[in-house]
């Protein structure tokens, strides 16, 4: 993963931040998007996207191959031209220059690359950069954000490490430490589980939840409805471009609905308390 961008007025300190950093308890904010469209190539991509992201919650956005999950995602952060509105709390995010919109959300990449020789420590610290001054260096401050941030996403042990020498897995999580050292009071990942194992991707997606008490939304792609079940509050799904299911997990992802936008054969079934799809080809 890699990410991009979040001005945080009101951000909670991650774990470890220094006194300094402490800002209070923080009000989330949420995103709404209306009439997003996003056209590549002459393709229309995304086709009118109207969506609610509640604040301080964790939303899952899922949707086929190619429904325009991460086109929308890097449309938010402002990495695409795109049509429509975004609100973000009381405030127009497709006014908001570049900078502060940086310092507002953060995106972490699917698959982002990365053979570049750069030290952990250094590639989190690129997480700062919309919060210092254009030339400035790092201050004691920024090194304590990162490095909690670091701790946050369970990367300590990899911070003196050449990041060009990290494992798919491991990458992932320095990205992930990377977007939180950034403090965005939006905080998007694009399949935040890729590359990692079993134990490693409910660390991540418990974080996601962590993540709700200091105040920020979380904004997921995944392919993983099971996982959307169990770990997100909402739930926005995308087929062709287009939003066409959104609300409580429990209430979406029935196995009609699954069914019919994945063209499978889905089934709700109850196992060890919770909730499950269960799903074979049509
Ligand atoms: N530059 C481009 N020109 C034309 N089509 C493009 C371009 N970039 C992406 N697309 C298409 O846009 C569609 C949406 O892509 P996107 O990556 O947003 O989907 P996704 O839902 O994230 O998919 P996946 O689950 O496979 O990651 C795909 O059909 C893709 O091929």
């Amino acid at each position: 993963m890699t990410e991009t961008e979040i001005d945080s007025p009101a951000l909670a300190p991650l774990a470890g931040e220094p006194e300094g950093g402490a800002r209070g308890r923080p009000t989330a904010a949420g995103l709404t998007i209306t009439g997003m469209s996003v056209e590549l190539d002459g393709a229309v991509i995304l086709d009118g996207v109207d969506a609610e992201v509640p604040p301080g919650a964790v939303t899952a956005l899922v949707g086929p191959n190619g429904s325009g999950k991460s086109t929308l995602l890097r449309a938010l952060v402002g990495a695409l031209p795109a049509g429509g509105s975004v609100w973000l709390g009381g405030e127009d995010l497709r006014r908001m220059p570049r900078r502060s919109r940086a310092r507002r959300l953060a995106l972490v990449e699917q698959d982002a690359g990365g053979e570049v020789s750069r030290s952990v420590l250094d590639v989190v610290l690129l997480g700062r950069t919309p919060h210092r001054p254009r030339w400035g260096a790092d201050s004691a401050s920024d090194l304590a954000v990162a490095q909690a941030a670091l701790a946050r996403a369970g990367a300590t042990e990899l911070s003196g490490r050449d990041f060009a020498t990290l494992s798919g897995g491991e990458r992932q999580r320095v990205h992930l430490s990377r977007a939180l050292a950034q403090q965005p009071e939006v905080l998007m990942l694009d399949e935040p589980t890729n590359h990692l194992d079993v134990a490693a991707q409910l660390d991540v997606l418990g974080l996601t939840r962590d993540l709700r008490g200091d105040g920020v939304t979380v904004l997921a792609a995944l392919h993983d409805l099971n996982h959307a079940m169990r770990y997100a509050d909402h739930v926005v799904v995308l087929a062709d471009g287009r939003a066409v299911a959104a609300g409580p997990p429990a209430e979406v992802l029935t196995g009609e609905l699954v069914s019919e936008v994945y063209r499978v054969r889905a089934s709700r079934v109850s196992a060890g308390g919770r909730d499950l799809l269960v799903m074979d080809p049509a």
